[in-house]
């Protein structure tokens, strides 16, 4: 099978030479594009390739991730403020629709992005313009979109959290990003291409996998994809001396990574668990006079998995939602894990 190397997205899998093919193919017609992938698959990249082969490749590329601020600020990201629109608005900002100029506006995680800016959005997308917070005149828009999302925009829109009429604008072709267990040969091939690069840029002796270790990758599920893959033999390139990495360097990295995954979102801190720790709280009665008081922790756990629950067991959304990070969120489910296996 050909080796692939497309604008830095690295494989030998047929599966992914069909989507590098399709992104060429249709490069020239420079129209909207929307990615599917689980996340760690490589969605950014493969927006930068859409840009590097459009017309647009000598343009800015600018990269927004949807999920990460609240309402007011990701609106001041994507269309800019003149100064004085809020406190703290010491000076004018661009924003990353002007500052894309004919460029590629990449949107990663477009779906948690609220409905009021879904309405913005959609006259961008509409009208090529759009007015910055704190002003009234409108500014011209030139830049084409690329959007992603490793959750199901279909579904959104199903269940009333996107726009159909922007689900149609943003999406008007589509790719589909393999996860890294269903792309053939690409395990090997890419953790071959990781130990070569860490080993040298980190003066490691690292040459090879022995079998075991070759056997244990291929059969893992890789849920954290490329991704994953990457960070797990950074980890292990970092932490050991070579020449061969064995499948005991492996096992911890893996192993708790999978923790996660066979662990439905539901029952992480919820469900059972969460009636057994409501009544642990219950026994030590923290009350004053007829008030009951509850810990900070338990207040901090309780609205995260309410939110959790409200994104339908979306970690990146809720994390949008509570104005936090996704791996807060994790770091602190994490803990709460352990502190129930104690
Ligand atoms: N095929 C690949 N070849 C080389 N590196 C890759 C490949 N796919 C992904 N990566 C690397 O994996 C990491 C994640 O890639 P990227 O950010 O593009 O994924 P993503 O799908 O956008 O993730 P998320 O959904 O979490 O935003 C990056 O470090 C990227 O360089």
């Amino acid at each position: 099978m050909a080796v692939n190397n497309f604008h830095g997205i690295l494989s030998q899998c047929s599966l992914m030479e069909e989507v590098f093919t399709s992104i060429s193919r249709c490069a020239a017609a420079d129209v909207p594009v929307f990615i599917t992938g689980e996340t760690g698959t490589g969605k950014e990249l493969a927006a930068r390739a859409c840009h590097l082969e459009s017309p647009r490749r000598e343009q800015p590329f600018i990269a927004i991730n949807c999920a990460n601020l609240n309402e007011n600020l990701m609106e001041s990201q994507l269309f800019g403020h003149r100064r004085g629109a809020f406190t703290g608005a010491t000076s004018d900002h661009a924003g990353a629709l002007k500052s894309a100029g004919h460029g590629t506006l990449f949107l990663d995680e477009v779906t948690t992005l609220p409905m009021p800016l879904q309405a913005k959005l959609l006259r961008a997308v509409q009208e090529r313009e759009f007015v910055p917070l704190g002003s009234h005149t409108p500014e011209k828009f030139e830049a084409q979109f690329v959007s992603a999302s490793s959750t199901s925009l279909s579904e959104a829109v199903s269940r009333g959290e996107f726009r159909e009429d922007l689900y149609y604008r943003l999406n008007v072709v589509m790719f589909d990003l393999p996860p890294l267990r269903k792309r053939a040969g690409d395990v090997e091939f890419l953790a071959r291409h990781f130990l070569r690069a860490y080993s040298e840029a980190w003066n490691k002796d690292f040459v090879n996998f022995d079998e075991d270790a070759l056997e244990r990758m291929r059969d893992y599920p890789w849920p954290g994809n490329v991704r994953q893959l990457e960070n797990i033999l950074k980890g292990v390139i970092a932490l050991n001396y070579g020449p061969v990495v064995t499948a005991a360097m492996l096992e911890g990295p893996m192993n708790e990574a999978m923790k996660y995954q066979q662990r439905p979102a539901a029952q992480l801190g919820m469900g059972a668990s969460l009636a057994n720790m409501q009544q642990r709280l219950r026994k030590n009665g923290r009350r004053r006079g007829d008030q009951e008081v509850q810990p900070l922790w338990w207040v901090e756990r309780e609205t995260i998995e309410h939110a959790i629950k409200l994104c339908g067991g979306n970690i990146i959304k809720a994390a949008g939602l509570l104005e936090v990070s996704p791996s807060t969120i994790y770091r602190k489910r994490e803990k709460w894990l352990q502190q129930e296996e104690q």
